[in-house]
């Protein structure tokens, strides 16, 4: 059950009922077999309806006042196992250093599409793929294994893993062998398959109100928006009449502190620092007393970004919980790995190897609005089958959703789109 069925007031006003389904032209085949040469670029989406353009002037003032920027035009990374958020351009690393643009003033609030039209923006590269690469496949009428090696290439090829892509083809194995299909049965099959995988993890972040405070543990690799998702979370439980402690862990980087104090004048909550160099564990300790002194309802600690391989970063990490369980044996009562899903397969090892040493308790995919290689969400559901609490859509404070697997896998398989 998704949280946003219990949310109210502020967030509640700001997520409305997801846009009418996109329409987009069906370019040709784009299986790497079949391309020769003619990959297609996703058409120009069309224009969503924000249900925030409903809100009260007062509240779209405060968006403004937050900074509302579009979407950023980055590239994506480099794919696969070899990715490293290091190797951004400059231009990209400098933004995740300073974090996004304050607009000063009050200026006309941006024209920004809905957040399901953004998800389905971002998931577009993975669903023309998958949903371009159905429609040349079941060419012929009627179901043959060919075929259905072929679909089953397709599909690991857009990341959903062998074990999904097994059940898809073994699913339409079992309906349709030797019967007609049509593309379109196909990709409602696929969406049905990536919901059945998807659904039992879309679960919402309880904060157990007994707990005082609450700590969160944010951790992922360099620039995957740990700090801008702490952003957006300390505005939602803000929102929510509750207290929040934010810990600036990130002592390596000067920027790293000042981007979330950056974010807690935005949300209105106290940022606890410490100078550039000091013990990030002291900071975390510090952070959870403070929280227990004055009752605070959530402490949310960022931590420093670090790639998985890096053995000693990964030691400090597991040191930080265990100073943090000094102070409260069952804190951290969250700990939460971003994903940046414009990742694609190295995403899996990030799961293992945080979830392994920092005892991870549930994922927030970011970057869905970005070029998203969402498909490896469905593989990482499948494999490790932590719950996935969140998706990042856009920079802003607002453009954090809780995860709907019904809405992923409508967005991935193009189920929606008219072809
Ligand atoms: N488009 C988009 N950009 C995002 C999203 N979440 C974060 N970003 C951007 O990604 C960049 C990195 O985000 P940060 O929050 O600084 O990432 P971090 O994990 O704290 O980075 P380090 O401190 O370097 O480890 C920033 O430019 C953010 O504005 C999202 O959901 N969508």
């Amino acid at each position: 059950m998704s949280e946003s069925g219990k949310k109210q007031g502020f967030w509640s006003k700001l997520f409305g009922t997801p846009p009418a389904e996109e329409k987009s032209d069906a370019p040709e085949a784009l299986d790497a077999r079949r391309q020769a040469g003619q990959d297609a670029e996703p058409s120009h989406e069309q224009e969503g309806h924000d249900p925030r353009d409903a809100a009260p002037p007062e509240m779209q003032a405060e968006w403004v006042k937050a900074g509302h920027p579009n979407p950023p035009e980055q590239e994506p990374p480099v794919p696969g196992d070899i990715w490293n958020p290091l190797d951004q351009p400059q231009e990209v690393r400098d933004k995740q250093e300073h974090g996004p643009e304050v607009t000063a003033g009050v200026e006309p609030v941006v024209e920004k599409k809905g957040w399901f039209a953004r998800l389905s923006e971002g998931l577009k590269r993975s669903s023309d793929n998958l949903s371009n690469s159905i429609g040349a496949i079941f060419t012929k009428k009627r179901l043959d294994e060919d075929t259905l090696l072929d679909l089953e290439d397709t599909l690991i090829a857009a990341d959903l893993g062998i074990d999904t892509a097994t059940s898809i083809v073994e699913a339409l194995r079992a309906e349709k062998v030797d019967k007609d299909v049509a593309p379109d049965e196909v990709r409602a099959i696929l969406a049905r398959e990536v919901e059945n995988v998807l659904g039992p993890v879309a679960t919402p972040l309880v904060i157990d109100q007994t707990k005082k405070p609450f700590v969160i543990l944010m951790v992922g690799v360099n620039g995957s928006g740990k700090t801008t998702t702490i952003g957006k979370l300390s505005a939602k439980y803000r929102a929510e009449g509750k207290s929040v402690l934010l810990a600036a862990g990130d002592t390596f980087r000067a920027a790293a502190v000042e981007q979330l104090q950056v974010w807690g004048e935005r949300t209105g909550v106290e940022v606890l620092t410490r100078p550039t160099g000091a013990d990030a564990s002291g900071l975390a300790f510090d952070a959870v007393q403070k929280g227990q002194d004055e009752g605070t309802d959530i402490v949310i600690i960022d931590t420093a970004g670090r790639l998985q391989n890096r053995t000693e970063l990964m030691d400090e990490l597991e040191k930080i919980i265990r100073v943090i369980k000094k102070r409260d044996p069952d804190a951290p009562h969250a700990t939460l790995l971003t994903l940046d899903a414009t990742t694609g397969q190295n995403a899996l090892n990030q799961v293992e190897i945080f979830g392994q040493k920092a005892g991870v308790t549930g994922l927030v995919m970011t970057k869905l609005d970005g070029t998203a290689r969402g498909g490896i969400l469905v593989a990482i559901a499948r494999k490790f089958g932590l719950p996935i609490h969140f998706i990042g859509v856009g920079e802003a404070v607002e453009d954090l959703e809780p995860f709907a697997a019904g809405e992923f896998a409508r967005a991935i398989s193009g189920a929606d789109r008219e072809h």
